[in-house]
């Protein structure tokens, strides 16, 4: 009886526990569910705000796995449209601030709550760059549920209210087109996959729950769908390159390089293009400035421009600024007095020429006063020279005339002279600026800047690649030099070994022209065959790899005229006959004063025209008309290259380094012509 007794005892017991471990388990299932459902309300509810988005070319994918995971957590939404690739995740949350670049839920600080979903963003941009997806179109929203919160940026995502975040991803606008839309969302579907169902076997029979219909308000009224929609056709339409590129340009976009790397690549081979993008990616993806250069100054703006449409998001996180504003700006703020005055400078080199170089043998070596000025300014300041030892056994790279000692002498002698004359007048010239802002850098670091590109660095001088590298050392991905030995118009070249740069294993050709019709290829390629240049990276170089040109059209056209009068006189006449805008005109020039010239002839025959020195990168309908050097890295839809020296086109190459340096700008010229190019050649 006793052992009987106490059995059943145990039994009661154990049934107590057991159904304390029910109870238990039902509340802890009970809370589960109420989260699930309200994220499922939510979710479902967002998704109905999203729903408009429909109807503008949105495909949604809802509830997919977490990619790689095998965890449960799922995404939300991802949203693939004309605006780009959107991962969205909901949240309900009550209390939320947002302040000081971080979010609080109460008192919590839930930013970084924030990172598995950016990494899923920047794994989900290296797929999609395989199909040449730009990065940039690749965002992370978090939604707050039932909530008026216009976007904001944390970090690499941005949170929005759900009342605005329909019109915030309609207003990215039209950056896909219907087949890049397709290709996208066919790719994010396997990178995104269903979440299998979990089918865990419950255990109850209940009675079927009557649920009330309590589906919350809707959101939108008709008028706020029609606003949402009209977000996105206001939005600034872009060029094709801004969301979609090669898929080898994408991969070069997001390339790590572990140091300071190398773009290399014949003219309109796209390597502005992805150094705009690698800027806009350095930018998203790292704290610090990042800064884009380049000697040609109006080059800048019209880049920052450009950059505005393609990635506004990005916004002052990238600097635009040609390398001498840069360096005037470094010293202004650093209190470093700068007296800048070139006219003045230009007097004194004529005085030390007079005093120096007549008659002496420098005028014996060469007549031309340039060379020499040259020679001080891009070989001796350009190099930041201060003893002759150093210039006596100096390479001279790229010189077209070899120097003995007594030259050297007698240069050393100018140039000193030179520079006391600077000093007693209290002036700088521009190089002096270039120096002292390096000189400044050296003392007292700067840590302002992550990344530093810069475009077309050929013609930048060694001293103010010194100084850009300053900024940022040899740190990962921190410089990038883009540019074209090809292109090199200004004399005095200098290897990057000779800046203290190495970018072994780090230098990329590239090698498809984008930009150019295979006849403007073909055509202006002639004028500088067999040209022998110096490239920065050391090695004499003829030309840039085989292109691969995909685009044809009508062959360029060359026209000869007996005088400069009969040239400009049929300028009006051929820009007339050019199909399009007038604001898809270039004529560019040699010098200024024929621009000068030009632009009188066209205004005399009635055409609107405008200097490209103003030129901003805004779309206007004028004719542009300006220097070659001035157009560099720019593009036209029809260029017309006027007053072309006969002495360019159509004799052989020799050896005369300024003829060389001609040639190569008026293959810059040429290669600035998207569709049709016209030479106008006169003695
Ligand atoms: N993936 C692309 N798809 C379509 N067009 C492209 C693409 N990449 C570049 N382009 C076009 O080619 C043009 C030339 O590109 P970009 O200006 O970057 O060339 P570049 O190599 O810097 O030329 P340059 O040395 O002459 O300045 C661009 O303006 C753009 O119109």
């Amino acid at each position: 009886m006793g052992s009987a007794g106490q059995s059943a005892s145990t039994e009661g017991r154990r049934l107590i526990a057991l159904s304390r471990e029910h109870d238990r388990l039902a509340a802890e299932a009970r809370t589960a569910a109420e989260r699930w459902m309200i994220a499922s309300r939510t979710e479902r509810h967002v998704a109905g705000s999203l729903a408009p988005l429909a109807a503008a070319g949105y495909t949604f994918l809802h509830d997919r796995a977490w990619p790689g995971s095998r965890s449960r957590a799922q995404i939300d939404h991802v949203l693939i449209g004309p605006g780009g690739v959107f991962i969205l995740d909901t949240k309900a949350w009550a209390e939320v601030t947002i302040a000081g670049g971080r979010v609080f839920r109460g008192q919590l600080d839930v930013t970084d709550d924030f990172d598995g979903l950016a990494d899923v963003a920047y794994g989900t941009e290296a797929v999609l760059a395989e199909l040449g997806l730009a990065p940039g179109e690749v965002h992370v929203v978090i939604v707050l549920a039932g909530r008026d919160l216009r976007p904001t940026p944390i970090g690499t995502v941005t949170v929005v209210g759900e009342r605005n975040a329909a019109a915030f991803i309609h207003a990215h606008g039209f950056r896909l087109t219907e087949a890049q839309i397709d290709t996208v969302v066919r790719a994010t579907m396997d990178h995104f996959p269903v979440v299998a169902e979990c089918s865990q076997s419950v255990d109850a029979s209940v009675r079927e729950p009557v649920l009330a219909a309590a589906e919350p308000e809707p959101l939108f009224e008709v008028e706020d769908i029609t606003e949402i929609l009209l977000a996105g056709l206001r939005a600034e339409p872009i060029e094709a390159w801004m969301a979609f590129l090669h898929p080898s340009q994408a991969r070069l976009v997001r390339r790590e390089f572990n140091g300071p790397s190398r773009i290399r690549g014949a003219a309109g081979t796209g390597k502005t293009v992805v150094g705009l993008h690698r800027a806009a990616y350095l930018a998203r993806a790292r704290p610090g400035r990042v800064l884009v250069t380049s000697y040609v100054k109006t080059l800048p703006t019209v880049l920052s421009a450009l950059m505005a449409r393609m990635a506004p998001e990005v916004g002052r996180r990238v600097e635009f600024a040609g390398v001498h504003a840069f360096a005037n700006r470094l010293l202004k703020t650093r209190g470093i007095a700068v007296n800048l005055k070139p006219n003045e400078a230009d007097l004194l080199f004529k005085a030390v020429w007079r005093e120096f170089g007549i008659g002496g043998t420098l005028e014996q070596t060469d007549p031309d006063p340039d060379y020499w000025r040259d020679e001080l300014s891009k070989v001796i300041k350009g190099r930041g020279l201060s003893t002759f030892e150093q210039y006596a056994n100096l390479a001279r790279t790229g010189r077209r005339r070899a120097l003995g000692i007594d030259q050297r002498r007698a240069v050393w002698r100018m140039f000193t002279a030179y520079e006391k004359g600077l000093r007693a007048r209290g002036i700088h010239d521009f190089d002096d600026q270039i120096l002292l802002a390096e000189a400044s850098l050296r003392a007292t670091p700067c840590t302002d800047y992550s990344a530093v590109i810069i475009d077309e660095a050929q013609d930048l001088s060694c001293a103010m690649v010194r100084m850009l590298h300053l900024l940022v050392g040899d740190a990962p991905d921190g410089l990038t030099l883009i540019g074209d030995g090809q292109q090199s118009i200004y004399p005095g070249g200098f290897t990057l070994a000779e800046a203290g740069i190495n970018i072994a294993g780090r230098g990329v050709v590239m090698s498809t022209n984008y930009r150019n019709t295979r006849e403007i290829v073909e055509f202006a390629a002639h004028v500088i065959e067999g040209d022998q240049f110096t490239d920065i990276e050391g090695a004499i170089q003829t030309i840039d790899g085989i292109q691969e040109v995909p685009r044809t059209g009508p062959g360029p056209r060359t026209a000869r005229f007996s005088s400069p009068r009969a040239h400009d006189a049929a300028l009006g006449s051929v820009v007339r006959g050019l199909d399009g805008r007038w604001g898809d005109i270039g004529v560019l020039c040699a010098t200024n004063w024929q621009v000068r010239d030009v632009k009188a002839a066209l205004i005399s025959s009635g055409i609107a025209v405008m200097d490209l020195a103003e030129y901003a990168g805004l779309p206007t309908n004028v004719v542009k008309v300006g220097t070659i050097k001035r157009a560099k890295g720019l593009e036209f839809r029809h260029v017309l290259v006027a007053r072309v020296d006969p002495r360019l086109v159509g004799t052989e190459p020799g050896d005369d380094e300024a003829l060389a340096i001609r040639r190569r700008e008026l293959y810059v010229g040429m290669t600035r012509a998207r569709d049709t190019l016209w030479v106008g050649v006169c003695p």
